[in-house]
């Protein structure tokens, strides 16, 4: 099982940006569009194994958790296509108004599950697996050893990870870097899957 969390600090919490700008009215859900479709996405193909989690922390209403389990997932409604994973995502939000405690978790969608975690929520759930922080100027990649199982990875999106944010992240997870540049959520999520696969972790 792999686990990406990812924290976007503007995506907006309710369908009220416009799919003709995602960019300019989301909060860059364009950006967590293509993360997913990295995470999931083989050619065609899915990958069951794979768990994210958003947090979603711009307006109107944060946060918002979305977390899209691969195993359930029917893979018709998780596109390549970015418009209509933003629509998946817009409708998630909108669902989730009566949601009110951080432990309440509705399935709005098989697969995709919405709740009021915040980002802090959501990596203290996530203690049991072996998490590791990605970021510019962490640890090489290719010298962490890996587990044969259960890895969860943390990623920040266009704005990135806060100081506030790595500060509470060090007491649990390994600060790593997949290189000596700052690169796309979506192209770090790719190529740790691509590495993740060539050593042969579920
Ligand atoms: C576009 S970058 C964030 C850029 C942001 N301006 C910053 O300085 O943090 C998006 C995310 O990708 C991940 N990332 C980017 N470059 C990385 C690298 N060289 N190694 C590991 N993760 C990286 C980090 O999680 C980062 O928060």
């Amino acid at each position: 099982m792999r686990v990406f969390i990812i924290k976007a600090n503007e995506a907006h919490t309710d369908f009220d940006f416009s799919l003709k700008d995602l960019p300019g009215t989301s909060g860059r859900i364009d950006l967590i569009c293509r993360s997913l479709n990295a995470a999931f996405h083989l050619s065609h193909s899915f990958r069951k194994n794979v768990r994210v989690y958003v947090t979603f922390l711009g307006p109107p209403d944060p946060p918002k958790t979305i977390r899209f389990e691969g195993s359930r997932i029917k893979p018709k409604i998780l596109n390549p296509d970015e418009l209509s994973t933003a629509k998946l995502i817009g409708k998630a939000l909108k669902a989730s108004g009566g949601i009110r405690g951080p432990s309440q978790e509705v399935e709005v969608f098989p697969g995709v599950f919405v709740s009021r975690m915040t980002f802090e929520d959501v990596i203290r759930k996530n203690t049991r697996f072996n998490l590791y922080v990605l970021e510019e100027g962490g640890e090489d990649l290719f010298s962490t050893k890996f587990p044969r199982d259960n890895v969860a990875f943390v990623l920040g999106d266009h704005i990135g990870l806060s100081r506030e944010d790595l500060s509470f992240l060090e007491g649990f997870a390994q600060r790593i870097s997949i290189g000596p540049k700052a690169y796309l959520t979506s192209h770090v999520i790719s190529f740790v899957n691509i590495y993740l696969d060539r050593l042969g972790i579920p």
